[in-house]
């Protein structure tokens, strides 16, 4: 057995393993990673990357069968879906180097390609090697859950690890569960020229403003994908290329394949957290507000907590507690000002409270703002102008954003900005954005707060008048 001490190990190099290795390693630790699967994690290689790629064909396919409205011909838009695959693949390939083992131990880290388990509160195995370790960081993120559903064993089924594998089109993809990744491939599998039919226990997009999300699903209803909500997954029979989902109710959905994707499980099975002391609540690493766990030398980050399970979340908490890690200085994650998008076209975002969570916590002091897409001349020129902000604000300052429409996953960064540093209305306002952006829908949002308040004064409107009679 060989040993090695370092300043840091951490385990897990997804989104927010390689983050910390990055980072602490060019500030001067020594840092040993451990992987004991893919460089790069769910975000690279199943996740983020794959289905964004793919969501980039569907849009090519829908764009030639909808040039008519620009002058341009509709084509057919044919899509070859096992090429479509290759392109996934290769823009895997063109990322995955910045993740790659050869990059990060050209920055100086051990990077051990094994799964690592706790044999002490302080001691790490992996393959053959022990490591002895000051600090260590929990990043192995989460898999698909797999439920146990009546007859889900006896058929084939895909996940997140396995869709973007599959090469043979699906004629009729059966999704069950309406959340963001369901969602996504709904309409990236509807624009590939796929029937799909989404089966959603609760209500689709359940996270966000239920009066965007209904939007984006009255969109992606008019394209054709067939969204039932209210109906739980109850049991599933057939057999390959003819599968049958039959919901609690006695609904019945009939389709040639079949996506899973009712959520995440933590992957915390192999670490044997006992041996190290290290508490679990519901599965997820139990952290405090530094992302320490109950063993004061291990952190955890990312998906393998149980929180908010996006990438940028995972790479915002290894900035957390390098500060802490490194320096011994108090660092604390906070979660207001976390965006999340669901890129679909048009897309859905949101930073902060929701309108319906901003009214339980502010009650009469909240004031919704609203603008609308089609009052933007951008959107209006490219025939993107469905769409619709909210703002949530509370003494003029911004306590949320929801976004629907084109480019929000964009839009929606302003306001994480202005909820990270507390930012007031007035400061928005002063901004100014070049015409014609969507960057004005934000512009024009602030300056709808402040409309009523300049147009309808009667005050206003005296003080103007009183400065005009006294001007030469
Ligand atoms: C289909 C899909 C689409 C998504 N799209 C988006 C998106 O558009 N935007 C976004 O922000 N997020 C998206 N996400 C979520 C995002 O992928 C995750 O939040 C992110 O990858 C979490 O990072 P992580 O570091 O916690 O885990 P991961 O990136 O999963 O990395 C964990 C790593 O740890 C390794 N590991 C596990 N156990 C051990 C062990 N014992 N020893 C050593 N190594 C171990 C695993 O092999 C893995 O490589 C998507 C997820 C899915 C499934
Ligand atoms: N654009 C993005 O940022 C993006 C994209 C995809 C995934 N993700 C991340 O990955 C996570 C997982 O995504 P997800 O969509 O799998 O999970 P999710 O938890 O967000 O949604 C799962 C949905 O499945 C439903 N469901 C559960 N059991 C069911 C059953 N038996 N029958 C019918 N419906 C059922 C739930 O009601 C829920 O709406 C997300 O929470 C997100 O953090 C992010």
């Amino acid at each position: 057995m060989k040993r090695i001490k370092t300043d840091v190990l951490v385990i897990g190099a997804g989104s927010g393993g390689l983050s910390v290795a990055a980072g602490a390693v060019q500030m001067g630790a020594d840092v040993v990673m451990l992987e004991g699967h893919e460089m790069g994690g769910d975000c690279l290689n199943y996740g983020c990357v794959p289905s964004k790629a793919l969501l980039a064909s569907a849009k090519v396919a829908y764009g030639q069968r909808h040039g008519a409205a620009f002058g341009v011909e509709n084509a057919p838009g044919a899509v070859d879906y096992a090429a479509a695959k290759d392109h996934v693949q290769q823009i895997i390939a063109k990322i995955a180097p910045v993740d790659s083992k050869a990059r990060f131990e050209g920055l100086g880290v051990n990077v051990i390609r094994e799964y690592g388990r706790f044999i002490s509160e302080s001691e790490v195995q992996a393959g053959d090697t022990i490591i002895t370790a000051r600090r260590i960081v929990i990043a192995t993120g989460s898999s698909p859950l797999v439920p146990p559903i009546k007859g889900l064993a006896d058929v084939p089924y895909e996940t997140n690890e396995t869709l973007f594998d599959l090469r043979v089109k699906p004629e009729h993809l059966l999704i069950i569960g309406g959340g963001p990744i369901g969602i996504e491939m709904a309409q990236a599998h509807r624009r590939m020229g796929c029937e799909v039919t989404v089966i959603e226990g609760d209500r689709a997009l359940g996270k966000d403003d239920p009066e965007l999300a209904a939007l984006l699903l009255q969109s992606l209803r008019d394209e054709g994908v067939v969204i039932e909500e209210g109906a739980t997954a109850a049991e599933i029979r057939g057999k390959a290329g003819a599968i049958e989902v039959e919901a609690g109710d006695g609904r019945v959905f009939k389709g040639s394949h079949l996506l899973v994707a009712v959520g995440r499980k933590t992957n915390t099975e192999r670490l044997d957290l006992d041996k190290a002391g290290v508490e679990t609540v519901k599965g997820s690493i139990k952290v405090d507000a530094s992302l320490r766990s109950s063993n004061r030398r291990v952190y955890a980050i990312g998906d393998v907590t149980g929180g908010m399970q996006f990438t940028h979340v995972a790479a915002y908490q290894a900035g957390v507690i390098l500060r802490s890690m490194l320096f011994s200085l108090p660092s604390r994650a906070k979660t207001r000002h976390i965006p999340w998008a669901t890129y679909t076209a048009p897309e859905l975002a949101q930073v902060g409270l929701t309108e319906a969570q901003a009214r339980d916590t502010h009650g009469e002091k909240l004031e919704v703002v609203r603008f609308a897409y089609d009052e933007n001349d951008r959107a209006i020129a490219e025939r993107k102008s469905e769409g619709l902000i909210k703002l949530m604000v509370v003494k003029g300052r911004p306590v949320g954003a929801s976004i629907y429409g084109h480019q929000a996953g964009e839009l929606i960064s302003l306001w994480s900005l202005a909820l990270a540093n507390g930012l007031k209305m007035r400061q928005i306002a002063a901004m100014v954005a070049p015409y014609p952006s969507y960057g004005e829908i934000n512009k024009r949002a602030a300056g709808a707060y402040f409309s009523p308040r300049l147009f309808d004064s009667a005050l206003v409107k005296k003080a103007v008048r009183l400065v005009q009679r006294l001007l030469p």
